[in-house]
């Protein structure tokens, strides 16, 4: 272990890459087998990079309570340079008076309790639909594929939010644009050499031709923003009976509002539509998923969050997103799942703006700062039977996701908290209520309980995922006959 200035511990390091070699597929898990050796306040050093990892509630306290102001900054990363319209989102500008303005827009304005109730009913539709599509697979007793499902759900919601419109009526392919946020989180999730590598970094992005995928991906994207920004500004548009995302901010760039760092310009809105795909598609179909999966592994469990919602809405024939409060049994669902599959599994990354102190050691400016909630979620000093889905353990506890208890943080906590909590559970909550009131779901043919494959994937993207496709077999209920309308 080693002892340097009172620097945190970290595993020995390799010239150049330092500790890059050892993250692995799946960084978050090497980290937390690492910390096991050399603590919950770690330091690694990745290509050219100090890179502070923590993995316990009371240090992430430290950092993200303590000592917010001193590492709310985010690293640059080469990747989300070209995203972010050079950092004029909110998610990856680093810390100053400009973010300050950003996150205020995207706090008061576009995730406000206000705006999220606002697109009820775009919610509920799109909830609908999917119901009514495994409605159909269910008569003829065959396994849908849940993950696609799901995806696509998320997709389609946060989609109208953003653009006022359905994928149908965008006039842009639906697959094609499932690939260009795929790619997309490819280009923020690869470690780019350019990144971690000092000096030469560039040249080795170039030779592997990371740099050319990045500007065509971005091209893409920009081609398509663009024609949805000029969409909104042409007097044919046929208003919708909600603003939209695209519509508040190009109302806060007319009317140059509250926003006293910058000036709001049309490549803010593209930053900021872009986090808004980022954060709000692939973390709600995950973490549905992985719920599914859990309560299909269980169906004793499956089968009590079923008769909760059924009980609650009896023969009413919908879920609609003001029942989803009498449900506690599915919320702690939600929050077990949180635990076990935090979808960001490294929160994003942060970067140290000044000098201060975890468990006595010296943390120094500059330093990037990665969050193991993955890790915490599954400390066996905080959590029995860690590695057990037992929602039961939220009975009677005030333990919950928004940021105030450290040992559960899918969505950090602090001044960089992410500002879609209520956005992001709102939909969850009303996507699984739905799926366990309408259908049972049985194992396809010849498959047990203990087959379902529970591997994660990282891969490129910066959200883990259920690495195999979710299959079940839908039956529809019979206690509840209603169609949708
Ligand atoms: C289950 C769903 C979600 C999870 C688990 C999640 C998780 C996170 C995490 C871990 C962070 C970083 C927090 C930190 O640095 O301390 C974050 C930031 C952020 N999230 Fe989310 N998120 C989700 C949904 C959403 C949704 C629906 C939106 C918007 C539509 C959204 C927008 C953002 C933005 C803009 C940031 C950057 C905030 C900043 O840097 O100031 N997220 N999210």
């Amino acid at each position: 272990v080693r002892q340097n200035n009172n620097l945190p511990p970290g595993p020995p390091k390799l010239p150049i890459i330092g500790n890059l070699h050892q993250l692995g597929t799946l960084p978050h898990q090497s980290l937390c087998k690492l910390a096991k050796i050399y603590g919950p306040v770690m330091l690694l050093q990745l290509g050219g990079v100090p890179t502070l990892v923590i993995s316990s509630a009371e240090a992430a306290k430290v950092v993200l309570k303590v000592n917010d102001l001193n590492s709310c900054s985010r690293p640059l990363l080469p990747g989300a340079r070209t995203l972010t319209y050079n950092y004029r989102d909110v998610g990856f500008t680093p810390y100053g008076d400009y973010w300050r303005e950003m996150r205020k827009i995207c706090v008061l304005e576009l995730f406000s309790a206000k705006r999220v109730q606002s697109y009820r009913s775009i919610r509920e539709e799109e909830v609908d639909s999917l119901i009514n599509l495994i409605s159909e697979s269910s008569s003829s007793a065959t396994p849908v594929n849940l993950t696609e499902m799901l995806f696509s759900l998320t997709a389609s919601i946060v989609f109208r939010i953003a653009f006022g419109t359905t994928f149908e009526r965008s006039g842009f392919n639906n697959h094609r644009f499932h690939q260009v946020v795929h790619d997309v989180q490819a280009m923020l999730g690869s470690y780019s050499a350019a990144e971690f590598i000092p000096y030469v970094g560039w040249i080795v992005d170039r030779l592997s031709g990371l740099h050319q995928r990045f500007e065509r991906t971005f091209n893409e994207l920009d081609r398509f923003f663009q024609y949805v920004v000029d969409n909104h500004l042409s007097a044919e548009r046929t208003k919708t009976d909600h603003e939209d995302i695209i519509d508040v901010l190009l109302k806060l760039v007319r009317e140059q509002t509250g926003f006293g760092a910058a000036q709001l310009s049309q490549d803010n809105i593209k930053a900021v539509l872009l986090n808004v795909f980022l954060g709000g598609v692939d973390t709600g179909a995950i973490t549905m998923i992985w719920a599914m999966a859990e309560l299909a592994k269980q169906p004793k469990l499956m089968k009590k969050a079923q008769d909760e919602v059924r009980t609650s809405i009896g023969n009413k024939g919908r879920v609609s997103e003001s029942d989803i409060d009498q449900l506690e049994y599915l919320k702690m669902i939600v929050k077990e799942t949180f635990r076990l599959h935090p979808p960001a599994a490294l929160l994003l990354p942060r970067e140290t703006i000044s000098h201060f102190k975890v468990n006595g050691f010296e943390v120094h400016p500059k330093t990037t700062i990665h969050i193991n909630a993955w890790a915490i979620g599954r400390d066996p000093g905080y959590w029995k039977s860690p590695e057990e889905f037992i929602p039961e353990r939220f009975v009677d506890s005030s333990t919950d996701f928004k940021g105030q208890h450290f040992e559960l943080l899918p969505f950090g906590s602090g001044r960089r908290v992410c500002p879609g909590i209520y956005m992001a559970t709102t939909m969850v909550e009303l996507g699984l209520a739905n799926l366990l009131y309408w259908f049972d779901w049985k194992l396809p043919d010849g498959m047990k309980e203990e087959d379902i494959n529970m591997e994660e994937e990282a891969g490129i993207s910066l959200t883990i995922s259920k690495k195999i496709a979710l299959n079940l077999v839908p039956a529809k209920y019979s206690g509840t006959h209603q169609k949708i309308a």
